[in-house]
């Protein structure tokens, strides 16, 4: 079968998209039509059950569809890969009768999902169907532990110190209901329905052990839909994730991840999801003048360049001001005030959706960014940040914290093995 898969956009501020080095262009209509020639369904020894033939003329998937992510390798997937269109975020609790073996058993049978969902193949059990004609969609699928997953399961000598809860911040109006959990999943993909058919299938796999505890749904532009690639936008409008470490950065791996020594040594190779759920308070945001806003982040709005000067990929000048001897970009501006040499090098990688669900009671949209970062250590990623940005971030009037959620992520499976096999069987 011909690799199909296209060289993956790459945007200034999100590392590289689509598959990851090693990943292989895969396609499902590819598969089916072999079959379609030759009057054949692909059975399960073929390694894709369930799907009837399409005809043997179907066209190759578009770069879109083809978009493959390895389940196995060093890292899990989801966290280096550019912004997928379409994500959802979901956080289970284990049941009262659910403990160490069960869990295990649940992280198992939703690794083979996630393996065979990604390779754009059927779930193992009743396939829903609504994948079906699509390729894998740069599909991705992350597994992570709450703090709670490791009293339920009698693991609590192995949870990491840097599970501790996150400290209270003031701008804080949380909704617990919503906020932790067991356990957490995140799907990405660049398709809607590619997307669904990963979280239903989990969802099913979950059976009696655990149950769903919240669940977000997201989105981001879809790769293509701009002229060049390009930084993402966020519902405010800026272009958000400018100054992301890149995985060509000599420090990123010790940023992110959890070093293969590390500690506890489950984590070997993980990292650290910190989820909130921010909401954007739209009427007041797009009330202010273009200027205004400008003011607030730091940079312009259009193309991202700092106040400062330059284009976005120019560095901000923190010192100039203007003829009244006014710093340009002001002391209160996000992205003066998050950078990484004000906070003692604490760095994050940014991997948000954007969300929408309706017009809430007030009126007002419900509409805002999941906000996920990674990090080796949150203490010295999100933590330190959020506490500067309490204090005095100009942004922090335009938006509201409503949700949030800490995660250990374990490093990625090896092949034969599932996610967090090394602390359930360690
Ligand atoms: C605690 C961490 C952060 C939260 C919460 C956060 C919320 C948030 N940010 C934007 C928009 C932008 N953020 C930008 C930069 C930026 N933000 C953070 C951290 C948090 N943001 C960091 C670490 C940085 C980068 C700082 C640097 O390295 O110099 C920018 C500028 C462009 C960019 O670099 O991405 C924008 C725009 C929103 C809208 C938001 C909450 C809804
Ligand atoms: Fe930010």
């Amino acid at each position: 079968m011909p690799d199909q898969s296209l060289p993956q956009t790459r945007t200034p501020g999100t590392p590289v998209a689509g598959p990851v080095s090693g990943a292989r262009g895969v396609s499902r209509r590819a598969l089916l039509g072999t079959a379609g020639a030759t009057g054949l369904a692909l059975g399960a020894a073929g390694g894709a059950a369930g799907y009837a033939a399409a005809p043997a003329q179907a066209a190759p998937l578009s770069s879109v569809g083809s978009g493959r992510v390895m389940f196995h390798g060093k890292h899990q997937p989801g966290i280096t890969e550019g912004l997928q269109a379409c994500g959802h975020l979901v956080a289970f609790d284990l049941t009262a009768g659910a403990g160490r073996r069960e869990a295990a058993a649940l992280l198992r049978r939703w690794s083979v999902t996630a393996g065979r969902l990604m390779a754009g193949e059927a779930a193992p059990h009743d396939d829903t169907g609504v994948a079906r004609d699509a390729g894998p969609s740069s599909l991705t699928l992350t597994f992570g532990f709450g703090r709670g997953f490791f009293a339920r399961t009698g693991l609590e000598k192995q949870r990491p110190g840097a599970l501790d809860p996150l400290p209270d911040f003031s701008s804080d109006h949380l909704d617990r209901a919503r906020s932790d959990g067991d356990l957490w999943v995140q799907i990405g993909a660049n398709d809607a329905l590619v997307a669904f058919h990963a979280l239903r299938a989990i969802q099913k796999d979950a059976g009696s052990a655990a149950r769903v505890r919240w669940q977000m749904n997201g989105f981001n532009r879809t790769p293509g839909a701009t002229a060049h690639p390009m930084t993402a936008r966020n519902l405010m409008g800026q272009l958000d994730g400018t100054r992301n470490p890149k995985p060509a950065d000599t420090d990123f791996e010790k940023r992110i991840f959890v070093p293969a020594s590390g500690e506890p040594t489950w984590m070997a190779n993980g990292s650290y999801a910190v989820v909130r759920r921010i909401r954007m308070l739209l009427d007041d945001w797009e009330k202010l003048s273009l200027t205004a806003q400008q003011q607030v982040i730091g940079r312009r709005k259009a193309d991202g360049a700092p106040l400062s000067g330059g284009d976005e990929t120019t560095p901000m000048d923190l010192e100039k001001t203007d003829a009244d001897g006014e710093y340009v970009v002001p002391l209160t501006a996000h992205a003066r005030i998050t950078r990484p040499d004000k906070n003692g090098g604490a760095a994050m990688l940014r991997r948000p959706f954007s969300y929408h669900d309706g017009i809430g009671p007030d009126g007002t949209p419900d509409a805002g960014l999941l906000f996920v970062c990674w990090q080796a250590d949150p203490l010295r990623g999100f933590v330190p940040v959020q506490r500067k940005l309490d204090r005095g971030d100009a942004l922090s009037k335009y938006i509201r914290h409503e949700a949030s959620g800490l995660f250990a992520v374990p490093g990625g499976a090896a092949e034969g093995e599932y996610v967090g096999q090394r602390l359930l069987e360690g």
